[in-house]
């Protein structure tokens, strides 16, 4: 996940291949809490790993059941059976509707029929989010319920015991959030020794929610009878039992990105979406026909998506998005890519979710330059052909992040392609918490449109330390060629290569079989993290980059690292040989007997003995080779700034630097 303040995205051009969407985030937290009611055991797969999931779990924790997230496997839930193990507890929900809304109703009418005293409370956009629909028609079947802010929002008190009139029907509105009858269809089976009927006033909204609901309680053994979307029978002796296993189905929502990804860039090779598919419960699948009826060209199966590009550009719609609000964002943000403007109408319920939706959308649109109209429960986005750098907004909504990423695309639809920043990225945790770096895995970007900064400098001057900060600030990726002329000196010190034959010192770096993962290297099935770090392969390494062979057979692998969303490339000619055309050079310095200083430091902390005044005569000879071979020597690039950090700290060269990148940056300074 990227926990920075922004991300930016360079101009992206294309996409192809498969991405496995995560748990659906609907369908775990209604599952956990099921398992949570149940009597028994749950082993629930595939669960979502999210804050909304997280939240969830806490609860089910504090509220007395067995919670054992096993890292990579399942979760496994042992219920605590419609009896109250806990009698009084403090709930934090974060910002999970999807957690608040059931939990409140489960946790009343436990209170009610069991007594005990629980708060639900949330993020303070929670406490925005209203609730009194659903505290209304608790109260109306009896229930106590305390206001502890706001009236109708929450946080609040349940607590009981207080009789419940199950004679009557309990009374809901369905026109606001479908979210206060799923929340009453989960609880009212803990209470039902009578049939339990809900009746739904107005018209219900969300329906396919609903529908989620009740295949997932017929898995936990109630079968809800249903009068067509007005009235809900619970029938009299419910009981949950757990289906011993459970399996999660991506998350279509979450597809929808990736469906609008393939409509708008998959011009070859299709996206292939796994986890949702044809027989999926979650009616935001759906979404697919919207993406056709724009354009896309989709196949599917059980289980999988395929999208490809039909029709360019895009087709203006006009679509009641009554049965896909949460997927609905992502055709406002495919309706720049169309041919006419869209509308998407019966909208309502954005304004009540994480944030109000309708504002974000039209806000953050126009920042692109797009005109959009809005009215109280619709949105009207025209085309967009003039583009504009900007940075969005994402008002603490995963949502808005996902959607807005697919912006990055403009270059499909003007000569002058932008970037596009997404402000605090890390929203997306809510619910596809490695969306960016599924998207980067499947998307392609004109290689001198990834923005590349360079960091070269003589040896120990701190070019390695700088450069993983400075990619951990802005989400780039890490280049230390540095690490490619060490592999090289090492595997023809190993191989018996003599250093004077150029060719087969050549041959080698060509051969390398090097993999960088999680902060190690490895030479084939070695792992030479280490062996790389050593003085030693340090002096093999200066030699062997003196050899044009070995120089011009490592290029190509340098020049591959630059990949969106970005690189910081560190060593001794990035700036000059390998990304000349990058528009940020750093040319970092420090005295010798700085360096000397540092690396002695380094080598101490790792439990290497060194003897200062060696080291010193080590780097700067390995300077002078560098610096007078004849390709590609150390010398700073013509426009390169130049850094002395000898009386710096770390984080003071790395905001220095990461003021010069701000400065050519196209977008405002953040608000
Ligand atoms: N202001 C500073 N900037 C960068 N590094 C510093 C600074 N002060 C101390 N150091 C330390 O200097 C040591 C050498 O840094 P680093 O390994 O990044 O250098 P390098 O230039 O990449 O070396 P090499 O040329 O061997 O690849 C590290 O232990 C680092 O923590
Ligand atoms: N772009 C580069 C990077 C490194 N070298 C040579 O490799 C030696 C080891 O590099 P470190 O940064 O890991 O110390 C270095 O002394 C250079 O000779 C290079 O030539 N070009």
């Amino acid at each position: 996940m990227f926990k920075i303040p922004f991300l930016d995205l360079p101009p992206l051009r294309s996409a192809a291949g498969t991405v496995r969407l995560p748990g659906s985030k609907s369908i775990s937290n209604r599952v956990l809490l099921l398992a949570g009611l149940s009597e028994g055991r749950t082993v629930v797969h595939d669960l979502l790993a999210s804050d909304d999931t997280a939240v969830m779990l806490d609860a089910l924790r504090a509220l007395g059941c067995g919670v054992d997230v096993q890292a990579g496997g399942p979760v496994v839930i042992d219920g605590i059976g419609a009896t109250v193990k806990v009698a009084a507890a403090k709930l934090f929900l974060g910002n999970a509707g999807t957690a608040m809304r059931p939990l409140t109703a489960a946790l009343a009418v436990l209170a009610a029929t069991q007594g005990g005293s629980f708060e639900v409370s949330g993020v303070p956009r929670m406490h925005e989010r209203p609730i009194g629909d659903l505290v209304d028609a608790l109260r109306g079947l009896g229930c106590a319920i305390d206001d502890l802010g706001k009236p109708g929002y929450p946080p609040l008190r349940l607590h009981g015991p207080s009789k419940l009139r199950l004679s009557e029907a309990v009374r809901v509105r369905g026109d606001v959030s479908s979210q206060f009858l799923t929340a009453l269809l989960l609880a009212l089976p803990l209470v039902a020794e009578q049939d339990v009927r809900i009746e739904v006033i107005g018209e219900l909204i969300s329906k396919p929610y609903v529908e989620i609901t009740l295949a997932l309680l017929a898995r936990f053994g109630i079968q809800v009878r249903r009068e067509g979307w007005q009235a809900f029978v619970i029938p009299a002796g419910s009981r949950y039992r757990s289906p011993g296993e459970v399996f999660v189905e991506g998350d279509a929502s979450s597809a929808s990105y990736f469906v609008a990804l393939g409509a708008i860039a998959a011009t070859g090779t299709p996206i292939r979406i796994e986890g949702v598919g044809s027989e999926s419960l979650q009616g935001d699948v759906r979404f697919a026909e919207a993406a056709i009826a724009m354009g896309a060209a989709v196949t599917t199966g059980p289980n999988w998506l395929e999208v490809k590009r039909g029709q360019w550009p895009l087709r203006g719609i006009t679509l009641d998005c009554n049965h896909i609000p949460d997927a609905a964002m992502t055709l406002a943000v495919m309706a720049l890519y169309a041919d006419s403007p869209s509308t998407l109408t019966n909208i309502a319920s954005w304004r009540v979710k994480e944030t109000d939706r309708i504002v974000a959308m039209a806000t953050e649109l126009r920042k692109l330059g797009a005109t959009v109209e809005e009215g109280p429960d619709w949105l009207r986005v025209e085309p967009l052909k003039a583009w504009r750098a900007a940075s969005i907004h994402t008002y603490d909504d995963h949502r808005v992040a996902m959607c807005f990423s697919l912006a990055a695309f403009n270059g499909l639809v003007t000569e002058a392609a932008v970037p596009v920043r997404i402000l605090e990225p890390y929203c997306v945790a809510k619910t596809f918490p490695d969306y960016f770096e599924t998207l980067f895995g499947v998307v392609t970007a004109r290689s001198e449109e990834v923005p590349v900064l360079t960091v070269d400098g003589p040896t120990a001057s701190g070019k390695g330390t700088l450069a993983h900060e400075l990619a951990e600030s802005l989400g780039y990726h890490v280049l230390d060629s540095g690490a490619l002329y060490r592999a090289t000196g090492l595997a023809a010190e190993r191989a018996g290569v003599s250093f004077d034959d150029g060719a087969a010192l050549g041959r080698v770096a060509a051969g390398l079989k090097l993999r960088f993962t999680d902060y190690r290297v490895w030479l084939g099935d070695e792992d030479v993290t280490d062996a790389l770090r050593w003085e030693s392969t340090g002096q093999l390494a200066s030699r062997v980059a003196t050899v044009p062979e070995v120089r011009e057979a490592l290029r190509q692998l340098q020049l591959d690292f630059r990949r969106p969303p970005g690189l910081v490339a560190d060593g001794r000619d990035m700036g000059t040989a390998i990304f000349p055309g990058a528009p940020l050079k750093v040319f970092l310095t420090a005295s010798s007997l700085t360096r000397a200083d540092r690396r002695h430091k380094q080598l101490m902390a790792k439990g290497i003995s060194a003897n200062i005044e060696s080291l010193r005569d080590d780097l700067e000879a390995r300077d002078a080779r560098d610096k007078t071979r004849p390709t590609s020597p150390l010398t700073p690039a013509q426009d390169a700034r130049l850094l002395d950090n000898s009386e710096q700290t770390i984080e003071q060269s790395r905001d220095l630097v990461l003021s010069w990148w701000a400065e050519r940056s196209p977008f405002k300074p953040m608000a």
